[in-house]
């Protein structure tokens, strides 16, 4: 049982409906997109262990230029792979504000084409390819400055409702 068609208030819960809110972004085009939430692994500028991704809309996409450093090292001097899926992975999160539509990763799969190194720029783009249902289909890749697709990515997201995230708020509130 799913729940993108529950739409019951979040106003019981000031800061998930803060957040909620903050989701719906109509961005014009170059607009710079606002973190999921401070704290999100992906883009939160409070987290300090995160990435801090920065993205921008970009026609029916988003891109980002982003550098990865010392705390997301794998083999020495290249970004742990792991590392390179959370910002694809969030990469998506930014492309639902283009999408207009609350969504979750149910399938992510990276390609490693090339070593992606720390302290270096890299372009990163992403946008749906296509929408079946509550199903969305992304795709990513990771350019070098040279333009060469160093990693792609594929997932599959699945529209949900408010209540996909307000039935873990408490979880992410004792956090705080
Ligand atoms: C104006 C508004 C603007 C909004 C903008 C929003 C922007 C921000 C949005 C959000 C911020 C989040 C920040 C982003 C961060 C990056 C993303 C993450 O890290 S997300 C966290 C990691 N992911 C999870 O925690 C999910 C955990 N999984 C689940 O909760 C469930 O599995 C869920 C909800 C994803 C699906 O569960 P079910 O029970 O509702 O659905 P079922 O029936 O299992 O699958 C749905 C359909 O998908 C197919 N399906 C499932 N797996 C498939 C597969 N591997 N291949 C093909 N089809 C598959 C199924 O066959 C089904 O298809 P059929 O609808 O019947 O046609």
């Amino acid at each position: 049982m799913h729940d993108a068609q529950d739409t019951r208030p979040t106003s019981s819960n000031p800061y998930m409906s803060d957040w909620l809110s903050s989701m719906q972004t109509t961005a014009h085009d170059s607009a710079l997109l606002p973190p999921h939430h401070g704290d999100c692994l992906g883009c939160g500028p409070a987290n300090q262990h995160g990435h801090h991704l920065r993205a921008r809309r970009h026609g029916d996409g988003v891109v980002a230029a982003h550098v990865f450093d010392g705390r997301h090292v794998g083999a020495p001097g290249i970004a742990h792979g792991g590392a390179v899926a959370t910002v694809l992975d969030d990469l998506f999160g930014f492309a639902l504000y283009v999408v207009g539509e609350l969504a979750v990763t149910r399938k992510l799969e990276v390609e490693y084409l090339a070593p992606v190194l720390l302290q270096t720029e890299y372009t990163l783009h992403a946008e749906m390819l296509s929408r079946n249902g509550r199903k969305l289909r992304l795709r990513a890749r990771v350019e070098d400055q040279n333009g060469q697709v160093v990693a792609t990515a594929d997932a599959l997201f699945i529209v949900v409702g408010p209540a996909h995230f307000t039935s873990r708020a408490p979880v992410i509130q004792a956090r705080r």
